[in-house]
């Protein structure tokens, strides 16, 4: 059974496709990378797989469950950390894990203990009465992280979950996924830093203009050279603005 399956994906905002008959697996315990540049699709990829933007054409399953059939099912086994995650910006940190925990139906007790595990490990309990309003960038992505955490699914699908965050949590987040990985979950991430996917994915897709145009594992896809190298020549390396701005020049 595969953790993720998208089948010939496809989404169009007005004359802009952004996500065109895009397919990809994610084999279960696998840690997967979504690479591509700005504007590739990347985004609007991962809000299909989870049931968060309903796709024009194909199909999203995970395990087995058609996310948009079934999404209930489905959303019970995916924790999610979307780009640009909207909170309830007037609660603090616990207040959010603990009103998401009882809505997804965990026993109080539970929620209680897992928030106050999640805080410490991710060094967010020396702000527990700061309400989000109050939160960096790096720190809404942690609590994020918790979020999609908290109610310990199999597979975790995280849109650039080390965008914003210094590196002491870097090395927090990296081994609370590890860890994940190694307790049977599975994870896709979307990540611009190629030493972070190189160190931490077993397999990539590189996506552009809404495709997939490389998939398999990290050393398929690099195919000897680093993957900064092949990820340049499977997108096109560009020269533009090398020229130009000379007004900056003293
Ligand atoms: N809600 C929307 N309305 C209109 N166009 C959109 C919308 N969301 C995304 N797009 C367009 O779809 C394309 C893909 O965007 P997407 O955010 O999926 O890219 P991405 O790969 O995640 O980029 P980045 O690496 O910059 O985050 C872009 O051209 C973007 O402008």
């Amino acid at each position: 059974m595969e953790a993720l399956e998208l089948l010939g994906l496809g989404k169009t905002f007005g004359t802009q496709k952004a996500v065109d008959d895009l397919s990809l697996v994610v084999p279960q315990g696998s840690f997967f990378g979504l690479l591509g540049p700005n504007g590739a699709g990347k985004t609007t990829s991962l809000s299909m797989a989870v049931g968060l933007l309903r796709p024009d054409t194909g199909t999203a399953k995970i395990f087995g469950v058609d996310v948009w059939a079934e999404p209930v099912r489905a959303k019970a086994l995916v924790g999610v950390l979307p780009d640009g995650l909207g909170m309830p910006e007037r609660l603090t940190g616990r207040e959010v894990l603990t009103y998401l925990g009882l809505l997804r139906g965990l026993p109080a007790g539970e929620v209680a203990a897992r928030t106050t595990e999640l805080l410490e490990v991710l060094e967010l309990d020396d702000e527990d009465g700061k309400q989000v309003i109050g939160y960096s960038t790096g720190m809404r992505k942690k609590l994020g992280l918790a979020v999609a955490l908290l109610h310990a699914p199999r597979l975790l699908v995280l849109d650039e979950p080390f965008e914003a965050v210094d590196p002491v949590s870097a090395a927090t987040i990296r081994t609370i996924l590890n860890r994940f990985i190694a307790g049977g979950g599975s994870v896709v991430m979307s990540s611009h830093v190629m030493a972070l996917v190189e160190q931490l994915c077993d397999r990539v897709a590189v996506v552009a203009d809404g495709k997939v145009v490389a998939s398999g594992t990290v050393s398929e896809v690099q195919a000897g050279g680093s993957l900064e190298d092949a990820f340049v020549s499977l997108v096109g390396a560009s020269t533009r603005g090398a020229e130009g701005l000379t007004w900056l020049s003293v």
